[in-house]
């Protein structure tokens, strides 16, 4: 039997304004010693209104695939808006762009920005506006969805300070990176293998081909129904089982890039079979980075390991190369 993860953090200490900095230390110094090691990690804490907001997202992440026809979701598409906003389809984004061989993830999604108003610089992804879905009952819809991102992205902040504490920094320093931050929610659907040809043998189909995330920080919610996402940990698949009342957080190429290697953004898939498969799957990443004008330079100093045409970008244009490499609307 495959290994299954198990780390995890309760995060109280850092969304709690009352916790004490011996407290909030304790939590930082655990957070760095998984990102060092894994890169991967659960959060879990009674701070967090699961019944209330959580599970209010999930519910109408599935509603929206649920309810919506084809032909209404291909209405809302980044490729007719020409923007990172709203619907993709199955092959649209493809996550493994390293692979010889054609990889087409079998997924669907759906993209949501923070509103426009909320930043001060203009650029492609501040000026992009939301799609809604009208034809759901869009006010609760939107509101529901809403309340999931504004609560994820408090627990990134309650993250990126356990992550400044790890690294020696003032405790809000990267949060001071993160006032127009370039947050993005995303809904996805796996469908179900049976809807795909069979062909026989219970073969391994990639939901998310393998890859690492481009930013910094990754915010999971997974189906408690359905499992199959895995992390690479020293060339061994690893299964990250869906968890109640837990979330899984990862770390991207950016922050393993600030920090000079010391996080590791670690190579991670989600995988179906015909046995696992006979459900769609829905996930709810939110990928929470930073201001547009970040530089991707080390902050720790040292000898950059990473390339230098990589380095001397600033996050916004990094995101949107990362982006153009696997979003076939972009290209
Ligand atoms: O759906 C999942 O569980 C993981 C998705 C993922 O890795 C991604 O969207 O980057
Ligand atoms: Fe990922």
């Amino acid at each position: 039997m495959s290994k299954q993860f198990s780390a995890t953090v309760d995060i109280t200490a850092l969304l709690d304004p009352n916790s004490t900095v011996a407290q909030q230390n304790h939590v930082g110094e655990q957070i760095g010693e998984y990102c060092k090691e894994f890169g991967f990690f659960y959060v879990e804490s009674d701070l967090i209104p699961w019944s209330k907001v959580v599970d209010k997202a999930f519910e109408s992440a599935t509603i929206f695939f649920e309810q919506s026809t084809q032909e209404q979701k291909d209405t809302l598409s980044m490729r007719l808006h020409g923007q990172h906003r709203g619907y993709f389809n199955i092959g649209d984004e493809n996550v493994d762009d390293t692979s010889e061989v054609s990889v087409i993830d079998i997924k669907e999604g759906f993209d949501i920005g923070l509103d426009p108003s909320k930043y001060t610089t203009k650029n492609e992804f501040s000026e992009a506006k939301n799609n809604w879905p009208e034809w759901l009952s869009s006010e609760i819809w939107r509101t529901n969805m809403e309340a999931y991102f504004d609560l994820i992205i408090s627990v990134g902040r309650a993250i990126l300070k356990g992550f400044s504490i790890s690294l020696g920094f003032a405790s809000d320093y990267l949060d001071s990176l993160f006032t127009e931050p370039l947050a993005l929610l995303r809904i996805l659907k796996y469908s179900p293998l049976s809807n795909y040809p069979k062909d026989g043998v219970d073969k391994i189909h990639l939901g998310a081909g393998e890859h690492t995330d481009y930013g910094c920080i990754t915010i999971l919610l997974q189906d408690l129904s359905s499992s199959g996402l895995q992390i690479k940990h020293k060339d061994e698949w690893i299964n990250v089982p869906p968890m109640k009342n837990k979330l899984v957080v990862n770390v991207g190429d950016a922050m393993e890039m600030w920090t000079n290697g010391l996080y590791k953004a670690t190579t991670h898939r989600v995988v179906l079979t015909q046995s696992n498969s006979s459900n769609p799957r829905y996930s709810i990443p939110v990928f929470f980075e930073p201001n547009y004008e970040v530089p991707m330079k080390s902050m720790i100093g040292g000898e950059s390991k990473y390339n230098s045409q990589l380095t001397n970008m600033c996050f916004g244009e990094y995101l949107a190369a990362r982006l153009t490499s696997t979003f076939t609307y972009r290209k």
